[in-house]
C-alpha cells in the first residue's frame, strides 16, 4: 500500500502543555491505523493536529501535498475529517440538517446523492431524518456523527472513540458499518479507540501513545504472535503520564 498520509514531527501544544511531541505516523491508502494509550497519553491531540484544529508544529503530508500550514477548512476540502470524541452534532437541528451541514461544500446534485447512500448505510436513522438530533440514541447520534463526516467524500476519517458510550451491541454495528464503507469506498481511517476487541479486529496497524509521545508501532497481527508486541500494546494502555 503506498502511503496517504505521512505526519513528521507532529507536536502539538497547548499553551505551557504539551499535547503530543514529535510524533511519526504513516496511514497507508485504505489503511485503518489505530492510536492506542491511556487517557491524556496525547492521542486527540494527534487527531486534531492533523485536522488542523490545533496549535501544531511539524508535516502533514497528504497524497503527496504538505498541507501543513494549511487551514481546518482546507484540509476538509482536501480529504481529511475529523470526528470529535462526544460526537458533537448539533442536537438542535433535524438528521436531515445535520447531514447537510456535513456537505455544505457540495453542489446540490452530489449532495443528494450522497445523504441517499449515507441513508442506506444507517437504516437506524433514515426514518428519523426530521426528528431533531437530541431525540436519537446514543448509537444513533454516533451513526449521525459518522454520516455528516461521510458526506464530503473524506478519503481519510480521523475518527476519536467511536465506541464512548454506547453499548456493545451498538459498537459492533458502528464498526461493522465502518468496515463496510472501507470495502467499499477504500476510505482510510486513524483512529483513536479504547475498546481493543473492536481495534484489533479493524486495524491494520497500532501506534503506541504514552506520555506525549509514540513510544511505537506495530503491525495489529503482530500482537497475537509476539510477546514483546503485547508489553508493548498493555504498557500504552496502563501508561501514566509524566
Ligand atoms: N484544550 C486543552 N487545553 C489544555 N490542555 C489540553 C487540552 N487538550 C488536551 N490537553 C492536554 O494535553 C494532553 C494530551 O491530551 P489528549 O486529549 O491528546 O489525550 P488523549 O490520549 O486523547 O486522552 P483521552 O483518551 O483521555 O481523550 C493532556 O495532558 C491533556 O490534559
Amino acid at each position: 500500500m503506498s502511503e496517504l498520509l505521512e505526519v513528521r514531527a507532529l507536536s502539538v501544544r497547548y499553551g505551557a502543555t504539551c499535547g503530543i511531541a514529535e510524533a511519526e505516523i504513516s496511514v497507508p491508502a485504505g489503511g485503518v491505523v489505530s492510536l492506542l494509550g491511556a487517557n491524556g497519553a496525547g492521542k486527540s491531540s494527534i487527531l486534531k493536529g492533523v485536522a488542523g484544529l490545533a496549535d501544531a508544529q511539524g508535516e502533514v503530508i497528504f497524497e503527496g501535498r504538505d498541507l501543513s500550514r494549511a487551514s481546518a477548512r482546507e484540509r476538509v476540502k482536501s480529504g481529511i475529517v475529523y470526528v470529535p470524541e462526544g460526537r458533537e452534532i448539533v442536537t438542535a437541528l433535524t438528521v436531515d440538517e445535520n447531514l447537510t451541514l456535513g456537505g455544505f461544500l457540495l453542489d446540490g446534485r452530489t449532495r443528494a446523492a450522497r445523504r441517499s447512500a449515507i441513508l442506506d448505510l444507517f437504516p437506524e436513522i433514515a426514518n428519523r431524518t426530521r426528528a431533531p438530533a437530541w431525540m436519537l440514541s446514543g448509537g444513533e447520534q454516533q451513526m449521525l456523527a459518522i454520516g455528516r463526516a461521510l458526506m464530503s467524500g473524506p478519503r481519510l476519517l480521523l475518527l476519536d472513540e467511536p465506541s464512548l458510550g454506547l453499548a456493545p451491541l451498538l459498537i459492533r454495528r458502528v464498526f461493522e458499518r465502518l468496515a463496510q464503507i472501507r470495502t467499499e469506498t477504500g476510505l482510510s481511517i486513524l483512529l483513536v479507540e479504547q475498546n481493543y476487541a473492536m481495534v484489533s479486529r479493524f486495524s491494520d496497524v497500532l501506534y503506541f501513545v504514552r506520555s506525549g509521545q509514540i513510544s511505537g508501532h506495530r503491525l495489529a497481527s503482530e500482537i497475537d504472535m509476539s510477546e514483546e508486541a503485547r508489553r508493548q500494546l498493555l504498557e500504552s494502555y496502563l501508561g501514566a503520564r509524566h
